[in-house]
């Protein structure tokens, strides 16, 4: 039994002029970490700025740890850190003052001085805001967002432009506060961070979500998979495709290696095997192919480009 929703939307709709930036979406997030994925432009910020409160619904109902983070602001606050894309901090101000004054609001903030060594900000710590490197500003939005040992973190694209060190340290640091029951709904581009990272995956495009799961039932669930296996030249490959389930399809892409695509599962694999059988095909190879989390996201959201 999976635990009360942290996060649940509900028909959101939110327009910017007569732009409609969320169109009807309804999003569920539990406890663990839930990554939201879209192509830019599809709302995952609205939808998420939303849920911290900053953005007002045009309808539809969003609540946050069962508060409606609009009427109920005060309440929410306290309880949910936010890592903004950018703004959000005082340019002039010092690193670490910062983050010890962000820390001093809450009742039982994380130690600033561990979390300044593990997200690598020692050296920079009486440095301004402003004179950061970039990615040295995210690190510090991050550590301010978690600071307070929130029960809920938005985290808006947490590791773009990190270099690989800062980006692992990242993950690290998101693992450990999900260990610690701190649930995290982060926005992402990076197919591999929500597959190492995410319990649960939601997909967005055009305003909507187009998909949710965890990753594996995502890969697992409508995409088509590929089964190959390699035999003599010229196998009968119309007689393979009387065998196999109407949507799947059989071909010979080169002489001697063969490919079938359609929803690969121990059935199928049973069914090209037992067909080798009958035809007196010993495979030297044969492999499932799955599809990555990309594959899918390209699947379902299109591979051109967003304006
Ligand atoms: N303040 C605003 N005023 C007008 N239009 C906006 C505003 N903020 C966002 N939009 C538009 O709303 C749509 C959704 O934007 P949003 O930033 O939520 O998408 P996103 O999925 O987070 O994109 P990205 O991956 O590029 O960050 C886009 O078409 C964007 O141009």
């Amino acid at each position: 039994m999976r635990s009360e929703p942290v996060v649940q939307v509900q028909a959101l709709v939110k327009r910017y002029g007569a732009k409609t930036a969320v169109d009807g979406l309804d999003l569920v997030a539990r406890q663990g970490v839930t990554a939201v994925l879209g192509p830019n432009g599809a709302g995952k910020t609205t939808t998420v700025e939303t849920c911290e409160g900053y953005r007002r619904p045009d309808s539809g109902t969003v609540r946050v740890l069962g508060l409606d983070p609009v009427r109920q602001t005060a309440a929410l606050r306290p309880r949910i850190g936010v890592m903004l894309q950018s703004g959000g901090v005082y340019a002039g101000a010092r690193a670490e003052e910062m983050l010890r004054h962000v820390a001093k609001l809450h009742a039982r903030p994380l130690d600033v001085d561990a979390l300044i060594e593990r997200l690598g900000l020692g050296s920079c710590g009486r440095t301004t805001y402003r004179r950061l490197s970039g990615g040295q500003q995210q690190r510090l939005a991050l550590a301010m967002a978690v600071v307070g040992r929130p029960e809920l973190v938005f985290l808006d694209e947490p590791t773009a432009g990190l270099d690989p060190q800062a980006r692992h340290a990242t993950w690290d640091l998101v693992r450990d506060l999900r260990t610690d029951g701190v649930s995290v709904v982060l926005t992402t581009h990076y197919m591999d961070e929500a597959e190492q990272l995410a319990d649960d995956v939601a997909i967005i495009d055009a305003g909507r979500v187009v998909a949710q799961g965890s990753p594996e039932e995502l890969c697992r669930g409508g995409a088509e998979n590929t089964l190959r296996f390699s035999g003599r030249p010229g196998l009968d490959v119309a007689s393979l495709l009387k065998a196999l389930p109407s949507d799947a399809s059989a071909a010979e892409v080169t002489p001697g290696s063969y490919r079938v695509t359609g929803k690969v599962d121990p059935q199928l694999l049973a069914t090209v095997t037992s067909w080798c059988a009958q035809h007196g095909v010993l495979p030297d190879r044969i492999s499932v192919e799955r599809h990555t989390l990309e594959d899918v996201f390209l699947e379902l959201t299109g591979k051109e480009l967003r304006s």
